[in-house]
């Protein structure tokens, strides 16, 4: 088979000089950012940075104030929120959770419960799940439509270093399987990064963007960041050294090989 050319990538979401603005303050100026199919891109910034704003933005529900946004036509978009309020009160399982608003028959459920990594939790009481728990039931709603891109809001607020690296761990396992983009922002840099084919890093506008070793040693990166996080990365990579199979096709280096010293 003849190798893909850079320019056979399919690029799923393109945005060039998108600018957003509330009131007086620029939040997003002149950014600039593409996801092709099958690939992980991370946006971290630190808080106020416009990463939510950035997602909202791409989602439809904020106008930007000038700039451009194309979207693969008909594209199927699963997304994870930060997280979502359910009352404590009432009652509802997992699978119920699954069905609302639309209903979707057992199979279905499952199969989504099962790549999201909580199989067996439907049964369960939403309200009695643990943090990690409830996040990959969030993850399978948002996979029962067979997105072809995953967008994820800091979905692991409230979990600890290990629940969100585990967390992180299965979005990459998703993608593996599934073929699944995913285009996701968090502040926790440190672990979700070498779990990323590409990070970005955003301040209001892009200070740089490249493989997460290269974004990491950036001295724009260090500049927002610090240099204090090799312990947290090394905890990350550690847990996921092994090897991959990838099931679909896209054009990008993707460099699976890890750099255990940051270990020490
Ligand atoms: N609807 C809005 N109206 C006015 N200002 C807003 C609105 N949404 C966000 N902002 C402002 O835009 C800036 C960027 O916010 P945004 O939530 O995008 O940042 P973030 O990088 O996601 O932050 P965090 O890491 O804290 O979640 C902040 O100063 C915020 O106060």
């Amino acid at each position: 088979m003849p190798e893909l050319q850079e320019d056979a990538r399919v690029s799923l979401v393109q945005i060039s000089d998108l600018s957003v603005r509330f009131g007086a303050s620029t939040v997003l100026d002149r950014v600039g950012l593409h996801v092709d199919a099958g690939e992980i891109v991370t946006i971290v910034g630190p808080n106020g940075s416009g990463k939510s704003t950035l997602l909202r933005t791409i989602i439809g529900a904020v106008r930007p104030a000038a700039g451009r946004i194309d979207i693969a036509p008909e594209l199927r978009v699963g997304y994870v929120p930060q997280k979502l309020q359910i009352d404590a009160t009432l009652p509802m399982t997992a699978r119920r959770f699954l069905s609302l608003p639309a209903r979707v028959g057992k199979d279905e459920t499952d199969a989504a419960l099962a790549q999201a990594g909580c199989a067996g939790l439907g049964e369960r009481q939403m309200s009695q799940l643990s943090g990690g728990q409830y996040q990959r039931v969030l993850l399978a709603r948002a996979l029962l439509g067979s997105p072809q891109l995953l967008i994820l809001d800091e979905a692991t607020q409230g979990l600890d270093q290990r629940g969100s690296a585990a967390f992180y761990q299965q979005i990459e396992r998703v993608r593996d399987e599934t073929g699944c983009a995913v285009l996701m922002v968090s502040h926790e840099l440190h672990v979700v990064m070498s779990a990323s084919d590409r990070v970005i890093c955003l301040n209001g506008h892009v200070c740089c963007e490249g493989k997460p070793a290269v974004v990491a040693s950036a001295p724009e990166y260090r500049a927002l960041f610090g240099s204090g996080t090799g312990g947290a990365l090394a905890l990350y990579q550690h847990e996921h050294d092994h090897g991959h199979d990838h099931g679909h096709d896209h054009t990008h280096d993707h460099d699976h090989s890890h750099d255990h010293e940051a270990a020490q």
